[in-house]
């Protein structure tokens, strides 16, 4: 199973990404790589078909997703999570915040989580939704509410929830900024779990360590261009490109004007 952007181009008041083809495939974790406010997270809101391209598309499995009808779209995009980088868990328990899956995804209000919480009532924790707080080691709070939970503690609920779905993809941006290393390391290790189920993964970050610890692909974006992609042993330790390997060099991590010679010290922040 792949999931693939094919020449996908997408443009704001100016070109955000320019003809970007990049997939992954099941039981493969592609890390995407570059400064900020360079095209990470508009990638992976392509890749959850969120948004279609202004050019190119997406494919899943060889159907282009964007020719398929709206419900088989539907379909399919149920089968892809996606983590936010601020997660956003709602006022009950821990263990309802997994099982109510990301049927609602964005834009659920008050009614909605009031509808979702008498829903759930007194079920007990489902067998996926046991596994997937397993997996990120949270089932000692399953009774705790979410909303008392510490930072590292609700991106690893975020986290838990996006798999309890079982998807086939996960597409996870900037999973572990602001998070202490105990916090990163258990969701890297979820992750590695996740992918040796099958999972297909895909990760915005600008950490290259990160990159470099779960990656089988990396793909290095820069100013919405996708520079160089390869096993992270090699763009990392060998680049092709000067600008990877600037940004190696932790020279690009804001946005630089070409002809300056320092980088500007004003990065652009997601728009989640
Ligand atoms: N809906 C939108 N309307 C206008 N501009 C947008 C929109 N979404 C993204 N952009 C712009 O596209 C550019 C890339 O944004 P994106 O969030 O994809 O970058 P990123 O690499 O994920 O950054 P970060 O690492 O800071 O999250 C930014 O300049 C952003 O302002």
């Amino acid at each position: 199973m792949t999931l693939t952007a094919k020449n996908v181009s997408v443009s704001y008041d100016e070109s955000v990404l320019d003809d970007v083809s990049i997939g992954v495939e099941s039981g493969q974790v592609l890390t995407i790589v570059g400064p900020s406010g360079t095209g990470k997270t508009t990638l992976l809101r392509l890749l959850a078909m969120f948004r279609r391209p202004d050019s190119g598309t997406v494919v899943w499995d060889g159907d282009d997703v964007w020719g398929l009808s709206e419900a088989e779209r539907l379909t399919i995009r149920r089968r892809v999570s996606m983590v936010f980088q601020e997660p956003s868990l709602f006022n009950a328990s821990v263990s309802q915040n997994v099982m109510y899956g990301n049927r609602v995804r964005q834009s659920w209000n008050e009614r909605i989580r009031r509808r979702v919480r008498d829903f759930l009532g007194d079920q007990s924790l489902s067998e996926s939704a046991h596994t997937a707080l397993e997996t990120v080691g949270l089932l000692d709070k399953q009774d705790q509410n979410a909303l008392s939970l510490s930072g590292g503690e609700a991106q690893r609920v975020a986290f838990a929830r996006a798999l309890a779905v079982n998807p086939e993809f996960m597409l996870l941006d900037e999973p572990s900024s602001n998070l202490d290393p105990r916090n990163t390391a258990v969701i890297e290790d979820a992750i590695l779990r996740a992918k040796d189920r099958g999972v297909g993964v895909v990760v915005a970050t600008h950490d290259m360590n990160q990159a470099e610890r779960i990656s089988d692909q990396v793909g290095f974006i820069y100013e919405g261009e996708l520079v160089e992609t390869g096993p992270p042993a090699q763009v990392f330790s060998n680049p092709n490109d000067r600008r990877t390997k600037r940004f190696v060099d932790g020279e690009l991590m804001y946005e630089v004007d070409e002809e300056e010679t320092s980088p500007q010290m004003t990065p652009t922040s997601s728009l989640e």
